[in-house]
């Protein structure tokens, strides 16, 4: 590991043209093109780190310029260096003297940290030989812990008490590892209902995933009730009673309207209203998760949540009861570890945010490490998936009968194919140039 140095930083700007058939549409984003910032770092040795954060079309050329700001703070960095303080390589980013300023910690530079770090942790673990989530769940919860930046946080959670978390859960670790290899992570799918989908297609695919195993379900709601109404009915109807529903709403109300249109939905027994309102609205969450839970409905977020000291406060404030992590919204798996801990601590249960493109690949291994080293509970607990752009990966995420198969490549999961990549490069990829001859 000595002799692993950072000697050049690639970033390209790779989109998929899915709104054509309206994959990925919700009440907010109605015409999605899944893309990516996608970062390679180059070493002096024949490993390189891969990395990327989601964006959903235009705009990934902004964040693939922060990208080029923060890669002169990377380059000429050792690993060892790197990993050796972790936490003062994470400040560094994004506490930049100059650049915290287009911040900090939110935001295009936000997105940037994490295509960054994601690949510097994804050198890591290739270097060590490892998956991500094996690297996390091996390593000496001190060595975790000085990963992570407390500052701002620790009025909710100090060092002290993340290390006692995790030495708390070190008995049964093997036993749940084992479980992980045998079983898998439990999973929830969103790709039968998107908002642009029709009702045959949303009963095509409900009932396909149904003869797969799948037994909980995502359905896009917000854009007009009656709507909801009908698509709820008809997805309660196909996956039954006793399977699981969830509801989206992508941020699409205020409070008052939020809380009034789920009553309306509250028949169809929706396990939780994901984004209710602006993702920035601790307090109002915090209300509607007071007005909903007589129904037995909870609040989730998380998606578009851009820091640990967001999440603070929804925890502090009983604003949400199912923490929604990102791979590519926060400063990635640094700033991810406090937010699971933290998680851990106020006893919320984190169901990640995955789907678009490589963000199951992500964070999978995220959601492995919380329950192998945090959590130890699969209570309330799973991890969204989505059916879409996989081929596109070097080692994809496979799925078995509703769970995610822990991966065995060493590194982080977001490896692109190279022909892939260059096929979608934005603009001047074939794929792109083809849509614009048409
Ligand atoms: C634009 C995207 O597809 C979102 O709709 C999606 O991430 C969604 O919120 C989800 O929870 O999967
Ligand atoms: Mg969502």
């Amino acid at each position: 590991m000595p002799g692993i140095k950072i000697i050049n930083v690639k970033v390209r700007d790779v989109r998929f043209p899915t709104s054509l058939e309206q994959h990925g549409s919700d009440a907010m984003h109605t015409d999605p093109d899944y893309s990516v910032a996608y970062v390679v770092l180059e070493t002096d040795t024949e490993l390189k780190g891969y990395g990327l954060t989601f964006t959903v079309g235009r705009g990934t050329e902004i964040v693939v310029c922060a990208v080029k700001a923060l890669s002169t703070l990377v380059l000429g960095k050792t690993l060892e260096e790197i990993t050796g303080d972790f936490r003062g390589f994470y400040r560094l980013l994004s506490s930049d003297g100059q650049m915290r300023w287009i911040g900090p910690e939110k935001g295009v530079i936000q997105l940037a940290t994490a295509a960054v770090l994601n690949a510097v942790w994804d050198l890591w673990a290739r270097a060590e030989g490892k998956p991500l989530w094996k690297l996390l769940a091996d390593m000496d919860p001190v060595k975790l812990i000085s990963c992570i930046d407390f500052r701002y946080i620790t009025d909710a959670l100090t060092e002290q008490e993340a290390l006692d978390i995790l030495v708390k859960a070190k008995p049964g670790k093997k036993t749940r590892e084992e479980q992980m290899l045998r079983d898998g992570y439990p999973a929830y799918t969103t790709s039968c209902a998107w908002l642009g989908y029709t009702d045959l297609q949303l009963t095509q695919l409900c009932s396909e995933a149904l003869a797969q195993g799948w037994t909980k379900f995502k359905v896009k709601v917000g854009a007009d009730l009656q709507d909801d109404i009908r698509r709820c009915s008809l997805i309660r109807k196909l996956i039954g009673p006793d399977n699981t529903l969830m509801i989206d709403a992508n941020q699409r109300w205020d409070v008052n309207e939020a809380v009034h249109w789920v009553t309306k939905l509250a028949e169809f027994r929706p396990l939780w209203i994901e984004e209710p309102t602006s993702p920035d609205d601790i307090l109002g969450h915090a209300s509607i998760s007071k007005a909903l839970a007589p129904f037995g409905i909870g609040v989730a977020s998380g998606e578009q949540c851009h820091n640990r000291v967001m999440f603070k406060q929804f925890l502090q404030a009983s604003a949400l009861q199912f923490v929604q992590i990102d791979s590519c919204r926060v400063g990635s798996v640094n700033e991810n570890l406090a937010i699971i801990l933290m998680a851990a601590k106020f006893n919320v249960p984190v169901c990640p945010h995955a789907g678009g493109v490589g963000l199951c690949e992500l964070v999978q291994h995220l959601i492995l490490f919380d329950y192998i080293s945090v959590s130890a509970s699969l209570s309330n607990r799973m991890c969204e998936y989505v059916d879409h752009l996989h081929e596109h990966f070097r080692s994809p995420t496979i799925i078995r009968n509703a769970h995610y198969t822990p991966p065995s490549d060493p590194g982080f999961s977001c490896e692109m194919l190279e022909e892939s990549v260059q096929k979608h490069q934005f603009p001047e990829g074939e794929v792109w140039r083809d849509i614009e001859k048409q």
